[in-house]
């Protein structure tokens, strides 16, 4: 992996322009800074991956604004969600699926934990299958966060680990999962949503299950082996091995790290 590559911050209008504030800038801010940053990577004629949740919605935003302004021409967007598809028309920007468009030019994304290795968790906006689908199916992957996403191992943060599941014996498949990482303290819990503790149903009409660990899962392919092979489990939210760069904003300028 080369070394990441500080890039200071240039000096025309854009919002990747403005010069190191001396103002703490909000975490959306930062979110922002590094789709901005990613999109110059888009090109008139590409086939992009559009991915899901707060940071990716700048970026989806930012095409449709050059779309709209004649700066970008000819762009297929592939939603990696119904909120992004949603989003995505609602900019101007033309759709199509992985039916249609098997290989893409690039994919841009967000994601919820970033290791030194690029490695990522995804899917705690819960759209993690198809983020996958899609996201597997682009020459370049372009992962934008700020720098609260950086950690040392996955699922060290002592936040959610995604796994999607199909909802027929949801119980017993998530206490299989948590048995598997037994040895790491690993706690499943069915996602919820509203006051009734309503199962979180995804777009592809699965529940998710998060792992939270205790202690380190160790090796990450061993780990993403055993989950798959569960009966049950659909896909798991560790993309390994699967970003080309990762864009990283914070107070003190956009780094760019490249496998
Ligand atoms: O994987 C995802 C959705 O399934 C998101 O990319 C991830 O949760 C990051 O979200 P945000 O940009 O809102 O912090």
């Amino acid at each position: 992996m080369e070394a990441g590559i500080l890039v200071p911050s240039p000096t025309s209008s854009s919002p990747l322009s403005t010069p190191i504030p001396s103002v703490i800038l909000t975490q959306d801010e930062l979110k922002k800074i590094a789709a901005y940053k990613a999109v110059e990577y888009v090109e008139s004629g590409m086939v992009l991956g559009l991915g899901t949740g707060s940071t990716a919605k700048h970026a989806v935003d930012r095409i449709g604004e050059l779309l709209h302004q004649g700066k970008l021409q000819n762009i297929v967007g592939i939603p990696t969600s119904k909120k992004t598809h949603e989003q995505a028309l609602s900019v101007g920007i033309p759709l199509s699926d992985l039916d249609s468009h098997p290989v893409l030019d690039l994919a841009i994304d967000g994601a919820d934990e970033v290791d030194p290795h690029l490695n990522l968790v995804k899917g705690r906006g819960g759209s993690l299958l198809r983020e996958k689908m899609v996201e597997g199916a682009c020459r370049k992957f372009v992962v934008i966060v700020d720098e609260s996403k950086l950690v040392k191992h996955l699922g060290g943060s002592g936040l959610a680990m995604p796994v999607e599941i199909v909802p027929f014996c949801w119980k017993f498949t998530a206490k299989r999962l948590q048995d598997l990482f037994e040895d790491a303290g690993c706690v499943g819990k069915l996602r919820t949503f509203g006051e009734n503790g309503e199962p979180f149903v995804t777009d592809n009409r699965n529940y998710i299950v998060d792992l939270y660990f205790k202690k380190d899962i160790g090796d990450l392919k061993a780990a993403s082996d055993a989950i798959l092979q569960l009966a049950g489990v659909v896909e798991h939210g560790m993309f390994l091995d699967m970003a080309t760069t990762v864009i990283v904003a914070s107070e003190l300028g956009i780094t760019v790290k490249n496998k």
